[in-house]
């Protein structure tokens, strides 16, 4: 099912030239999709319009779900307000309790690792601090559709695998996640389907990434998985304390979820196309 879904979409600012031409995109469920192209090119304006921030200047938006987290490129942290009274507020706005709110927001600050804390003013905050903030904004409650505008930018390497993690989290609980970014590198590791932007038009990107091989570390409580019985899953080579499991790029988002709750680590997944062998 089509949680996404653009048709002939084209905008334009004002009486200057089309920034965007014909665009048909469609993002179903599980579906990690990167949007690429170079600066200037309109990736974050087709992402407004993805949110619903801007509205086409033609074509049509003609699905979207409700619930929408959105990244922007540039985070509005000129505020006083704490980054946590920030959340709390935000979480509120979006229908979740005062202590819902709390207890979302402090977990996704830990698991980002704030550094400040959470009672930092937001215009205090460093720049990946606040790009760890304008996260958990978007995650709190967790979203149906995750568009992130250059997630990775700012963000110590720390947070890489924790980013990682969460649009995994939001794809594999049948959500969707769109996200922009410049490098082959992150788009091969992290994305199920990727587009370019030339010239107002959206294609395909040269490279869809078929497979991935996730390497995963084994915490002191982790449950057994049959990793093999999992879906899309073409092999698993065993470690002591580790597996690397390689599976058809569209189920890598699962079995990360699956890795992940059942208290594995993520410690790399590396996508390229299938080699003969692991063709089934
Ligand atoms: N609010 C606006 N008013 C007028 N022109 C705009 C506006 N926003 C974007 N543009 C123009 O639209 C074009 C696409 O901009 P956009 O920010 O979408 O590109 P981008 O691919 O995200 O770029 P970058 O990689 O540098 O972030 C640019 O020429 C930009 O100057």
């Amino acid at each position: 099912m089509d949680l996404v879904r653009l048709r002939g979409v084209g905008k334009r600012y004002g009486a200057g030239p089309w920034v965007l031409e014909g665009v048909d995109l469609r993002v179903a469920a599980n579906e990690v999709v990167a949007i690429t192209g170079t600066n200037g090119s309109g990736k974050s304006t087709l992402l407004r319009i993805l949110v619903g921030l801007s509205r086409p200047s033609a074509g049509e938006v003609l699905a979207r779900p409700a619930s929408v987290g959105y990244v922007p490129e540039r985070f509005p942290a000129k505020e006083r307000m704490t980054a946590i009274a920030y959340l709390r507020h935000m979480g509120r706005v979006r229908g979740l309790s005062t202590s819902e709110s709390d207890a979302g927001a402090h977990a996704l600050l830990d698991r980002l690792a704030l550094v400040g804390g959470a009672t930092t003013p937001l215009r205090a905050l460093s720049k990946g601090n606040a790009q760890k903030v304008a996260l958990a904004q978007a995650l709190l409650p967790r979203p149906k559709l995750l568009v992130l505008d250059e997630p990775w930018s700012g963000l110590d390497v720390s947070a890489h695998g924790v980013l990682a993690e969460l649009l995994a989290e939001v794809a594999g609980d049948g959500g969707a996640v769109v996200f922009t970014d410049h490098r082959e590198s992150v788009v091969r590791a992290t994305a199920s389907a990727a587009y370019r932007i030339d010239g107002g038009r959206l294609g395909a990107w040269r490279d869809g990434g078929q497979v991935a091989t996730v390497d995963l570390v084994a915490a002191a409580e982790r449950e057994q998985v049959d990793w093999p019985g999992l879906p899309g899953v073409l092999r698993a080579d065993h470690g002591v304390g580790s597996v690397m499991v390689v599976v058809e790029g569209k189920h890598c988002d699962e079995l990360l979820v699956t890795a992940i709750r059942s208290g594995w680590s993520v410690a790399g997944v590396r996508r390229a196309a299938p080699s003969a062998g692991e063709v089934r």
